[in-house]
């Protein structure tokens, strides 16, 4: 089986290489890029689609439509179109509505990335989202190669996922770009949690600003996370507020 890869951008890159060490790989991307010393075959789109009918695709969310829509006619009929977004409620939608009904459907979102992955992927989450367009063997296949590369598979609806991303991946890259405004520099007295916060920062800055703003735009339930965060922010300030007596002057300084 030549499983493909569409997209090589920091993400396809890596997701190419990993899958590498249990299938053989064919990548291909929009702008041809030279790789030096990689374990899969760089094809053009055509050769793609032509030789594979298990393809990742490994897009930024934000172009996820105008890539389907620019390829949907290569690929061929009984393929199999696995969707690799940090979100899964818009791009599956995008996939169902846009590509014919004889092509199946599969969401993942493989919970880490070049970073979080550097020491491997031993025991990392991948979540998979069934659709209605994708068939029984399909998800039987893929949980299955999955547990196999070592990961931890959870499946769960794509609303589900986007909920519970938002608080948990939504919220991290929100505080690190927060974070990143206040320009904070490392300090010989910087405590463990400082340094943590630090680690959040550069965790999340490494990623393209184009991931922030599409976690925050197309997981429609960042919108509430947000709003919680700044309810939670006004109710510490307000603790604070209520706590300084500001008559009594050994309060404040
Ligand atoms: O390891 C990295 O490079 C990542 O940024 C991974 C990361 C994240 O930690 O938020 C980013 C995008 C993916 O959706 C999953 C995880």
């Amino acid at each position: 089986m030549i499983v493909g890869v569409y997209g090589l951008g920091r993400f396809g890159a890596f997701w190419a290489t990993v899958l590498s060490d249990f299938f053989e790989v064919y990548a291909s991307s929009r702008s041809p890029r030279s790789f030096a010393d990689i374990p899969y075959k760089i094809v053009s789109q055509d050769e793609l689609f032509r030789t594979c009918d298990t393809i990742f695709l490994c897009v930024a969310i934000s172009a996820v439509e105008s890539a389907v829509v620019s390829l949907r006619d290569m690929i061929r009929p009984g393929s199999l179109v696995i969707d690799t977004c940090s979100v899964k409620e818009y791009p599956l939608g995008v996939l169902e509505k846009l590509l014919p009904q004889d092509i199946g459907i599969l969401g993942t979102h493989p919970m880490f990335g070049p970073d979080s992955a550097v020491n491997g992927i031993d025991g990392l989450p991948i979540v998979i989202t069934p659709s209605i367009r994708t068939s029984y063997d399909a998800i039987a296949f893929w949980s299955e190669a999955f547990r196999k590369m070592g990961l931890r598979v959870h499946r769960m609806s794509a609303e589900e996922h986007d909920r519970e991303a938002a608080y948990s991946q939504g919220i991290t890259h929100f505080i690190g770009r927060l974070l990143d405004r206040l320009d904070l520099k490392d300090t010989p007295i910087a405590t463990l949690g400082y340094r943590k916060l630090l680690e959040i920062r550069e965790q999340t800055c490494n990623d393209p600003f184009q991931l922030f703003v599409d976690l925050q735009k197309y997981n429609y339930h960042t919108s509430e996370m947000r709003q919680s965060l700044v309810k939670a922010l006004n109710e510490v300030l307000d603790t604070i507020n209520k706590s300084i007596d500001y008559d009594d002057k050994s309060s404040i300084r």
